[in-house]
């Protein structure tokens, strides 16, 4: 790594402005006090709030939320606010620039997904400050935005060259004379962030080149940075680029101790925060897929789906000739479906995509070795059900065993022997077809149950429904009595019913014909339903008849509640082809009295008021109380 000094440079670069520089400033000094700098960063009221909230998601779990500046420089610590000032201060400063190929709002975005990806991951391995981290991710790539600065025309011609997607370091240095990771970590040093955090910010795009000791903190940093970078990657993927991606974070995340549902919670959790976060910095902040969406495996298109018969096989093996023999012998002779990559990774990703139900793996590969893949696999949902068989020279009693704990179905011995190699995928095959087989069943018992359902619900509805007025039916309101009454026992509450019976309803239909008789029905139950109260229930008691339940309701409210419903089915004018048809009612009314000993006395109690209503000249209300009747009007 270079000091900032030794690069060569012919412009300015990006620095920190305004109050992030007067707390460069003070941090420098030795002497600095807590509250030197809180007097600072409250000069700026943002700078103030996306300190106390970073002070807060930080402090999770914490009885009080940090509401203070001060209190919040207390939690973050002087280094934490220093840097999370300067890297606020360069995302409000550069939100665009003279570099015309160079995406500044996608450059923000991904680095807020990387800062929020370090910060997750750092306080999940305890690996750093999980502060400390988000301001070292939202940095880690600040060497571009200084290159796109320094040089915007040079820079962005470069950003055009096809290969700046897999050289850009190359091509930077060909041209620059130095790259943007050397850049970045000159000016992380520079403003004062840790060796050791700079080194593994410098290596995190390539780890495997870091030279650090495998397991030490330093490789581990670069791993977290790497894996959080490559997080960040889904910002700028679009949907058809992103299962390369998925598998390979997968793996990824297996090397901080992350299995794929862990990771998923992880990332869904990180996207939320990114959008949120985005808001407060005005950084864009798409809207990925859940993780179960991203990571499961796409459609297969008709074309790629397996003829009958044939099974969709992927072959994993690092040496050429086996792999050869494999695809031989289960293409050209057993005509199957294959698919095949020549290491573990490679064979995740192709995972994704083909959907196989047959993975056949080399144990010993170099990065991710059978067992590896195998537990990759195993742990999705889809990997659960391919059959595994794991090729292998080492058939020891304890190696085949810990490769059965790891998931495999099966073992082969190499050389393979086609012989057995067909016996073998003759046990694979029933599998398969059991397997299909079970799950063809489970969807349709799944779509039988459904549509039993619904139409149990369509029956029941049915049962319960008079078709001509829609209202529930005899049944179902004396089942609503019956609930009504419990609850009136229950809570020691009033009931009433009313029971209405339309007057004279023979004539209409004697003078106008049944349907018009339908249509009156049909027109008084709406209007009944329409006065009745919310916890009123009405059903159609059969012919002309009605009747009313009303919870929480004494004699003296049902009186009138008789006479308002009687008093509007008066006023109801049945227009039917041209002419007005007016009806009226005679309603019986009834309330429980402590000596009725059930919802059928009390209905008894309605229907003779209701008899003496209509011998009384119908269209009233009448109630029958201790024997003695009274009617309105
Ligand atoms: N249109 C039609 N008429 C029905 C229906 N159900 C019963 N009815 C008729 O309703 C009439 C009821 O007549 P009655 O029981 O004599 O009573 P009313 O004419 O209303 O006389 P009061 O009740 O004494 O005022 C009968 O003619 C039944 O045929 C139906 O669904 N549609």
């Amino acid at each position: 790594m270079k000091k900032l000094e030794l690069i060569p440079l012919s412009g300015e670069l990006p620095s920190p402005k305004g109050v992030a520089l007067a707390i460069l400033e003070l941090c420098r000094r030795d002497d600095t006090t807590l509250a030197e700098i809180a007097r600072v960063v409250q000069t700026d009221p943002a700078l103030s709030s996306r300190l106390i909230r970073q002070a807060n998601s930080a402090a999770q779990g914490a009885v009080r939320p940090i509401a203070s500046v001060v209190d919040a420089i207390g939690r973050l610590g002087i280094g934490t606010v220093r840097n999370l000032a300067m890297g606020f201060s360069l995302v409000d400063q550069y939100q665009n620039g003279p570099c015309a190929a160079f995406d500044y709002q996608a450059f923000w975005s991904h680095a807020l997904l990387m800062a929020l990806a370090a910060q997750s991951f750092g306080a999940m391995t305890k690996l750093g400050s999980s502060e400390e981290l988000f301001a070292c991710g939202l940095l880690a790539q600040v060497g571009r935005l200084s290159l796109a600065t320094v040089y915007p025309a040079a820079y962005s011609k470069l950003l055009q060259d096809p290969d700046a997607a897999h050289r850009l370091s190359a091509l930077e240095q060909e041209h620059l004379q130095t790259d943007h990771n050397e850049l970045s970590a000159a000016l992380l040093t520079e403003w004062g962030i840790p060796s050791t955090l700079v080194g593994p910010i410098y290596h995190h795009e390539h780890p495997e080149a870091s030279g650090f000791s495998p397991g030490s903190r330093p490789q581990q940093l670069t791993q977290l940075f790497h894996l959080a970078h490559r997080v960040a990657d889904l910002s700028l993927t679009t949907d058809g680029e992103r299962s390369h991606l998925i598998s390979e974070l997968m793996l990824l995340g297996g090397k901080i101790g992350l299995n794929a549902d862990e990771l998923g919670v992880t990332i869904d959790e990180l996207v939320r925060h990114w959008r949120e976060w985005g808001e407060l910095l005005r950084i864009p902040a798409s809207s990925l897929p859940p993780f179960a969406q991203m990571s499961s495996p796409q459609e297969l298109r008709p074309d790629e789906r397996s003829s009958a018969g044939a099974l969709r096989i992927l072959v994993v093996d690092d040496d050429p000739i086996t792999l050869t023999i494999l695809e031989t012998v289960l293409r050209n002779a057993l005509g199957h479906m294959v698919f095949s990559a020549s290491s573990g990774e490679e064979a995740l990703a192709l995972a994704v995509e083909c959907q196989p139900q047959i993975v056949i793996t080399d144990w010993l590969m170099p990065d991710l070795s059978g067992l590896e893949l195998t537990c990759a696999l195993r742990a999705t949902e889809w990997g659960q059900r391919i059959y595994l068989i794991m090729l292998t020279s080492l058939d020891t009693e304890e190696e085949v065993s810990e490769a059965f704990e790891a998931g495999i179905d099966d073992f082969l011995t190499k050389p393979v022997n086609a012989r057995i190699l067909r016996a073998r995928l003759r046990a694979a095959r029933h599998y398969v077809q059991l397997l299909d087989a079970w799950e063809r069943d489970r969807a349709q018992l799944k779509q039988f149950t459904a549509e039993l359902a619904i139409s149990n619900r369509r029956l029941e509805h049915v049962a319960m429904t008079d078709l001509l007025t829609s209202l529930p039916n005899r049944r179902a309101g004396m089942g609503a009595l019956e609930r009504a009454w419990a609850a009136s026992s229950r809570f020691e509450q009033a009931l009433s019913v009313l029971v209405l019976d339309i007057d004279h309803f023979k004539r209409v239909n004697d003078t106008y014909g049944h349907a018009v008789g339908d249509k009156v029905l049909i027109e008084v139950a709406q209007q009944i339903q329409r006065v009745a109260r919310k916890d009123d229930s009405v059903c159609r008691l059969g012919g002309e008849e009605f009747l009313m339940i009303c919870p929480n309701t004494d004699i003296k409210a049902a009186l009138l509640a008789a006479e308002r419903l009687r008093r509007t089915i008066e006023a109801l004018q049945i227009n039917v082809q041209g002419t007005v048809i007016r009806s009226t009612v005679s309603i019986g009314v009834a309330s429980r009295e402590p000596r009725m000993t059930d919802s059928d006395t009390l209905v008894n109690a309605a229907d003779r008021a209701l008899y003496r209503a209509k011998e009384a000249g119908r269209n009233r209300s009448c109630i029958i109380v201790q024997g003695r009747l009274r009617c309105l009007p």
